[in-house]
């Protein structure tokens, strides 16, 4: 519940700090308590909290807000500022008594009142201009004259900074984004490349930019505008639509659609910018496609990479057949499992290639590949692969790794073995590219296997290759038909379809012999077969039809029936394409929290925005925060809620265990999390539950694809409880053919391959 709205935004209040209750350094979410001077507002109240994202407020100093009066379920009236500026005193006195505080050491009375009498009223804003002018004031030496300044300067930077972005329209939030991001230097960027905020500042926009270049005379075809909207617009398309490259004359019309204003900006304009882009390699420019830098090398780099692992796979140890059919038979005996043709011959493959790729639906066997593939690795090569007999400093020989730390968590378990994130493997140490491994420091092992991988993206990939050794074997693992990396690429499938890697697909499901409905539905999907809701049901799968309205309803329903049954907020997890609407993920969770987790008198909990934090809440963590090992897309439970007066810091901390791993949050790191009880589809990737509730109706339309069901569907171990619109669900899986991904690693990689085979064959190296 949010509080209502009394009053509309022009609202002011004048008011001095009484006392500071809360306020965060880092985010800036601030709580004072203030003695109203003036307000436009009916108050009865000369004392009145305010809160909002602000500079730290200072004693003595008269603060004026605007904002809205909000009524906080547990606080009360509370004024929610949007804007701040502090009242530059404006009296001789105030000055005086300004001038002559703490904050400016070794200014006395007298010395004030000196500067104030020689400057007039106007002293402060005489002196920001021009620090020459306290030359004038009589007996002021140097140094303090300098230290006045320098004050004075950083006082009222954040007000300068802020009173600026106002006029151009920011909200006091954004504002204090930017001056975050460049403390006093931002009024100098502002003036002289308003452009570069878009990506410095995160939550900047062209639009935003451009509205500070107007004001700087950067209108129309000035080529910092053009060239901003041309780099905006091909970010864009890599982060949003996760293209490693935009064709040009996309370039071109979409940035022509941002650039508006009275004059046209003609398209020859925009490309002459984006020749000169290219030159000055602000961006890379190849034939008709234009790259972001880090996309274009990174692309390249696979490319380099695997052509270096590949090429010296002729250098892999081979082992006879009647040595590998002699281990694989021990493995099968001490798996007490048959391997099946293709299952064999993925080992096989495995075992004699640089880089192997092995693709398959659910259930296909890639779990038991893997397991298979180690123990014989171990046999062949007279290894243990027992991490027990590894001490300390040994290394153990083969390295299993995964993008999310749910999805390595189910290697480690389904293989007995140590697993990783990929992330955490190469040290990630939390900048993007700041990895300690590399090709400068690159991984200790002989086998490196890797699982999910279509969700890994371009530069993770890169990264990642770039840390393997000519002498380590690499097998790819991944299901192709599963929606594709967050980050930009389609590495899996750009992999498969270049052909340059011996790859397996295993087609044939084994775990249907269990009598697992999911498992054939999944391939009914894949294959695009006609769905029927009454064919598909199974003991393991079940539709319950329902209109959009009714979906939480349905919801709620079938989580209540699971618990009833026994199960818990761990078993089940509900997922939805968005996270807006009243069957989207923000909804879907507030209501599942008042199911699995209703607020109880003794149960503590935190509020943070519209949302409440509370003991035994299942959340989800939303960004990496490698050094506590805790990673994006990882799911935890609030364990403990400590109150202010019980902690060292003094202030509001969670304890949230992912899996055993505790980790603590302040009340401003809560935009690290959100509730888990409903997740999106593509947060679920790499993860699988014993109950999976997926609503599917018509208005998720826009997302519907037959990747995005299809992942969802797989993630269902035990029970898959599927509601709403089965013609939705066709729909869905009828669409597959609009979401190709601009990339070039496939041809390039082809391409580098021919060259490669052309060379060996000028030297004769081929034959070999
Ligand atoms: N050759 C085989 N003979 C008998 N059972 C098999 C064989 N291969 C796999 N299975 C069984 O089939 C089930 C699915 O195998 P596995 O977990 O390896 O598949 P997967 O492709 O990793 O599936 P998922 O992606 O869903 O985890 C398991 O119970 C496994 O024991």
């Amino acid at each position: 519940m949010t509080g209502t709205e009394e009053t509309n935004q022009a609202n002011h209040v004048k008011g001095e700090l009484l006392h500071l209750i809360y306020h965060n350094e880092e985010s800036l979410y601030t709580v004072a308590k203030i003695k109203v001077i003036d307000t436009s507002l009916d108050l009865s109240e000369r004392e009145l909290t305010v809160v909002g994202i602000l500079p730290k407020p200072d004693q003595d100093v008269t603060y004026l807000f605007h904002g809205e009066m909000k009524e906080h379920p547990r606080f009360g009236r509370q004024f929610k500022a949007d804007q701040v500026r502090k009242e530059v005193p404006q009296t001789k006195q105030g000055i005086v008594h300004y001038l002559s505080s703490e904050r400016f050491p070794g200014i006395g009375l007298k010395t004030a009142e000196k500067i104030v009498d020689e400057l007039g009223d106007n002293a402060l804003s005489a002196i920001l201009a021009d620090k020459a002018v306290l030359e004038r004031v009589d007996g002021l030496k140097q140094d303090k004259a300098d230290s006045i300044y320098k004050v004075l300067l950083e006082e009222q930077g954040v007000e300068q900074v802020l009173l600026k972005l106002y006029d151009y329209g920011f909200g006091l939030q954004l504002a204090m984004k930017v001056y975050q991001a460049y403390k006093l230097d931002a009024m100098r960027i502002m003036e002289e490349n308003p452009y570069q905020m878009i990506e410095d500042v995160e939550g900047i926009g062209f639009a935003k930019a451009d509205a500070i270049g107007q004001h700087q005379g950067l209108t129309g075809s000035h080529p910092d505008r053009i060239k901003a909207a041309v780099f905006y617009v091909l970010t864009e398309q890599s982060m949003n639509s996760g293209h490693v490259y935009t064709p040009t004359q996309n370039v071109i019309l979409e940035s022509q659609r941002l650039l508006t204003g009275p004059e046209r900006v003609s398209e020859d304009d925009i490309a002459a910018c984006m020749i000169e882009m290219g030159e000055e390699q602000k961006v890379m420019v190849e034939e008709d496609r234009m790259y972001l830098k880090t996309l274009y090398f990174a692309e390249k780099g696979i490319v380099t990479n695997l052509h270096r692992l590949i090429s010296r796979g002729k250098s892999v140890e081979e082992f006879p057949e009647s040595e590998f059919l002699k281990a694989l038979g021990k493995t099968e005996e001490s798996l007490g499992i048959e391997y099946a043709d293709s299952q064999k011959e993925a080992i096989r493959t495995a075992l004699s290639s640089g880089v192997t790729v092995l693709t398959g639906g659910p259930g296909t066997g890639k779990t038991t590949v893997i397991n298979g593939l180690v123990e014989v690795y171990g046999r062949l090569k007279g290894l243990s692969v027992n991490p027990d007999d590894y001490k300390k400093d040994a290394q153990f020989p083969v390295i299993l790794a995964a993008p999310t730390g749910r999805a390595a968590k189910r290697m480690s378990e389904s293989t007995g073995l140590p697993a990783s994130t990929i992330h955490r493997l190469l040290g990630f140490k939390g900048s993007q590219d700041d990895f300690e491994y590399g090709e400068h420091h690159q991984l200790e092992g002989s086998l490196i296997i890797l699982d999910e991988m279509s969700m890994v993206d371009t530069w993770l990939c890169n990264q990642l290759l770039k840390a393997v050794p000519d002498d380590m074997q690499v097998l790819f693992v991944g299901d192709e038909d599963q929606l594709p990396s967050v980050g930009p690429g389609q590495i899996l499938s750009d992999i498969l379809e270049a052909g340059i890697v011996p790859a397996v697909q295993l087609t044939a499901i084994f775990r249907q012999a269990e009598g697992s409905s999911i498992i054939t539905f999944s391939h009914d999907i894949k294959e695009g077969r006609k769905l029927s809701a009454e064919e598909s049901a199974g003991s393991d799968l079940r539709f319950f039809p329902c209109g959009p309205l009714q979906v939480p309803d349905a919801v709620r329903q079938i989580c209540q029936k699971a618990v009833e049954r026994g199960y818990t907020a761990r078993d089940i997890q509900v997922l939805a394409p968005m996270y807006r609407g009243d069957a989207g993920v923000t909804a879907l969770n507030q209501m599942l929290q008042e199911l699995f987790n209703p607020s109880k008198e003794q149960k503590r909990e935190v509020a943070f925005g519209d949302v409440a934090y509370r003991h035994g809440d299942m959340v989800l963590q939303l960004v990496n925060n490698p050094e506590e090992h805790v990673y994006n897309g990882d799911r935890g439970e609030i364990v403990a809620i400590f109150l202010p007066k019980e902690t060292e810091q003094n202030e509001t901390m969670i304890v949230i265990s992912f899996d055993g791993i505790e980790v603590s949050y302040s009340k401003s790191d809560l935009n690290q999390i959100t509730h888990a009880y409903c997740c999106s589809i593509h947060k679920s990737q790499g993860s699988e539950f014993p109950i999976v509730v997926m609503p599917v109706i018509r208005n998720y339309a826009r997302m519907l694809r037959k990747n995005l069901i299809y992942t969802g569907v797989t993630r269902a171990k035990d029970f898959l409880l599927l509601c709403g619109d089965w013609r939705a669900l066709e729909y869905a899986v009828g669409r597959d053919d609009d979401l190709v991904r601009n990339t070039t690693l496939c041809d390039k990689l082809k391409q580098a391959f021919m060259e490669g085979t052309h060379q060996h064959e000028k030297t004769g190296v081929a034959k070999d």
